[in-house]
């Protein structure tokens, strides 16, 4: 099959030059492209990209200077030539550009962002520290916000808008970084084949080269950690080759000037998250926990690392304080409490330092006031459908279904009117609107998220409630999928543009609630580790993902 394709020629490098645009005909042209090596493909102005999983070659230097300055098409299709364009246009007083990038997980969109923001920092001209500073900063988001999944072994698990800033001249003076929906549920339990963020393993390994380093976080080999899924041997497969990671996660962070005083705070927040999940507790009489002899000596890390005194790590853990018109009253956790107690506890330190990193590039790599222009890249992760699905992947397709709007009417809707405006005669073209799915995820008052945040304010609100909600609802909705009878207490169905996805509901109202430790979030204030205490004052973009 595939040498009877080769023999029909590579096909044709823009799409809309073939005589008949059918879905087949497109996918065939893309496959015959593809076997030629050439990933690359232009519809118009997009930009197909196939993912090779092969080094190609074709992203050095040379390439780049081939691609600076032409015209748009007058080359072969590459991700340099999109870059180009953008570039250029800012340059001659356009509007800002834009790059959006998408697809499904393992498709290939960070390695197309990091390849737009290598030729910009290249375009840019003489190497500046700014430049440097973007790119690192790409290492550090890489190794905090990307993990092995079923489908992509570097997934990233949060989304990102680079805005890159340029000056009059076409220099770049700097970057504003967005985040999207960090995944908090895989730091404290990644599912089954997939792993936690890559720098728990960089730090673990790290450590096992670094005796000061081990003793200073208390680290031990990563099958002591049940976050890192230690048990998990598939999980394990194609992870590796983390030796000098963290060193090069160390040199970003210097180039990012992170402190050394703040970077080894930041360090002992990641192994006081590591310890908590170690933590097993006791049951004391069915209301009250205590912690298991065993305990002993990841509480006493925790509490170092985190540099708050052991009696109080001991409270944060077994009680939770209420606060009654300036009462505070501390109430004993159950055992099953205490468990998600400590994870919230762990997500929250995680995503604090993820924001807290994400605050810290951005104000260092501040463009600075003459910085006008601006070229973005939106890099969000594509649309999701395994075989068990949760609140991330709702959340994430709702993101996907909104860029699918904008897309629909962007290149559909835009240029049919242009089309209309100038008299050209052209056929109506039909596309997915996808109008109604939207409308059934987030149109006010009443849609799956609202209702969703409406049950997690809701003292007894639960899993179950608000599956019996939505299906009284939207039952005859015709993008809800009601399902078999027999699931009807477990799951529900949305008819997304990509296809119908089946999410299970068990865990939507905690994960969403994700309550917030704000008595744990007091005592790091008064830490001894000064990281730690700029944690504390996190509370920005913090809300839990299906808050809309
Ligand atoms: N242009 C390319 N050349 C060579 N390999 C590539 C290219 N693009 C992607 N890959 C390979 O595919 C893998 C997955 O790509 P990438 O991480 O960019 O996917 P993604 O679309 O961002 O996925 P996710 O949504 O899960 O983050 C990369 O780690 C790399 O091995």
């Amino acid at each position: 099959m595939e040498e009877r394709d080769k023999d029909e020629g590579p096909g044709v490098p823009d799409m809309t030059m073939m005589p008949q645009i059918t879905e087949h005909a497109i996918n065939n042209n893309l496959k015959r492209r593809y076997i030629h090596d050439l990933i690359y493909t232009y519809t118009g102005s997009i930009l197909v990209a196939v993912n090779p999983y092969k080094e190609l070659g074709c992203y050095n230097m040379e390439d780049m200077q081939n691609y600076r300055g032409r015209a748009f098409g007058s080359l072969p299709p590459h991700v340099f030539a999109l870059a180009e364009s953008a570039y250029s246009s800012l340059q001659n007083g356009e509007k800002n550009q834009s790059v959006v990038i998408s697809g499904e997980s393992g498709a290939g969109k960070t390695e197309t962002t990091k390849l737009i923001l290598q030729y910009l920092c290249a375009a840019g001209g003489q190497a500046s520290w700014a430049e440097q500073q973007i790119l690192e900063a790409n290492t550090v988001l890489e190794a905090f916000g990307n993990a092995k999944t079923v489908r992509n072994d570097n997934s990233s698990r949060f989304g990102k808008f680079v805005e890159v800033r340029l000056d009059h001249r076409g220099g770049i003076r700097g970057a504003v970084l967005r985040d999207f929906l960090l995944e908090r549920a895989r730091i404290t339990g990644p599912a089954p084949r997939e792993t936690n963020y890559h720098v728990f393993y960089q730090l673990v390994e790290g450590a096992k080269h670094n005796a000061e380093l081990r003793t200073t976080l208390r680290l031990r080999d990563g099958v002591h950690f049940k976050y890192l899924n230690p048990e998990d041997e598939e999980a394990r497969k194609g992870r590796g080759g983390e030796q000098g990671k963290l060193e090069a996660l160390q040199l970003a962070l210097t180039v990012l000037q992170v402190p050394l005083h703040m970077c080894e705070g930041l360090f002992k927040v990641l192994a006081a998250v590591l310890w908590l999940g170690n933590i097993q507790f006791q049951d004391v009489d069915g209301e009250r926990t205590t912690l298991a002899p065993e305990d002993a000596e990841a509480v006493d890390a925790v509490a170092n690392l985190l540099g708050l005194a052991p009696l109080t790590a001991q409270r944060v853990l077994l009680e939770r304080q209420i606060n009654v018109r300036g009462n505070v009253t501390d109430i004993p956790l159950r055992l099953p409490e205490a468990r998600e107690n400590r994870h919230a506890m762990a997500r929250a330190l995680y995503a604090r330092t993820f924001a807290w990193l994400v605050r810290h590039v951005n104000s260092c790599s501040a463009p600075g006031r003459e910085a006008r222009r601006a070229l973005g890249v939106l890099d969000i992760f594509g649309f999701e459908n395994f075989a068990v699905n949760s609140l991330e992947q709702l959340c994430i397709n709702y993101a996907n279904e909104k860029l699918h709007m904008f897309f629909n009417n962007y290149v559909f809707a835009l240029e049919q009117e242009i089309y209309r405006q100038e008299g050209i005669k052209y056929h109506q073209i039909q596309f997915t609107d996808n109008a109604a799915c939207l409308e059934l995820l987030e149109k006010p008052p009443r849609s799956l998220l609202k209702l969703l945040s409406e049950q997690c304010h809701m003292p007894k609100g639960s899993d179950n409630a608000y599956l019996t909600n939505i299906q009284g609802e939207f039952g005859e909705h015709q993008s809800f999928v009601k399902g078999s009878r027999r699931k009807w207490e477990e799951e529900f169905g949305v008819q997304h543009y990509a296809g119908t996805v089946t999410y299970s509901a068990q865990g939507f109202v905690d994960k969403n609630r994700d309550t917030q430790q704000d008595a744990f979030i007091d005592h790091l204030s008064r830490s001894a580790n000064p990281f730690v205490r700029e944690l504390a004052d996190y509370v920005q973009d913090l809300a839990p993902p299906g808050h809309v």
